[in-house]
């Protein structure tokens, strides 16, 4: 991506102090999705990560992550698996507790989603501390995927998010802040 899409693209991105709680400073996407241009370079952005490999499904993370993997699912000729919070998925599942840079919560996946030794990219929109993406990544190991890495829209570096993912491969993101 030039530097002057970049520029626009992390512009769009609106800072909005102490929500959810006092002190976060939480990154609102919502310009950016209803900017055509923006997601379109988004999405091709996030895509050009991944192009020497096969792709066989996205795993999005609840709820985000939704928009990001499925749009990059479609974008890439690939099937799509939701991981959600506890309690929505209607099939047998599998699931883990974890704690992100605002609470806690639970995430569950079909245990039938992945087949083992598929090829699995994650997908999200933000790494933070990565509480969240290591819960999401220890589903699709338990389903013996064949995991290529993880793809984010966004992350936010100081909270060292990555270290905690580092040993699931490779991860990307188009901004950091
Ligand atoms: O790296 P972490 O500290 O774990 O934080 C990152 C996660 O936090 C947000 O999800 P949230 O649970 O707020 O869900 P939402 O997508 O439904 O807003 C975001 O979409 C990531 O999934
Ligand atoms: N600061 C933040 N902004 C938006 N989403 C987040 N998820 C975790 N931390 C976040």
């Amino acid at each position: 991506m030039d530097s002057d899409s970049l520029s626009r693209l992390r512009q769009a991105i609106r800072d909005v102090p102490d929500f959810p709680s006092p002190g976060i400073l939480f990154k609102d996407i919502t310009p950016v999705l209803a900017d055509p241009d923006l997601l379109r370079l988004t999405i091709e952005t996030m895509a050009a990560t991944v192009t020497d490999q096969k792709i066989d499904k996205i795993v999005g993370i609840d709820a985000r992550g939704f928009i990001f993997g499925a749009m990059l699912a479609a974008h890439l000729g690939c099937g799509f698996v939701p991981a959600r919070k506890k309690g929505k998925l209607p099939w047998r599942t599998r699931g883990v507790d974890y704690a992100l840079e605002y609470g806690t919560a639970s995430l569950e996946m079909h245990e039938d989603a992945i087949l083992p030794g598929e090829n699995i990219l994650l997908a999200d929109d933000l790494l933070a501390t990565g509480g969240t993406a290591a819960a999401a990544l220890q589903l699709i190991t338990t389903a013996e995927a064949n995991l290529i890495g993880s793809v984010f829209f966004i992350e936010l570096a100081f909270l060292n998010g990555r270290e905690k993912i580092s040993s699931y491969g490779p991860a990307h993101a188009i901004i950091t802040f």
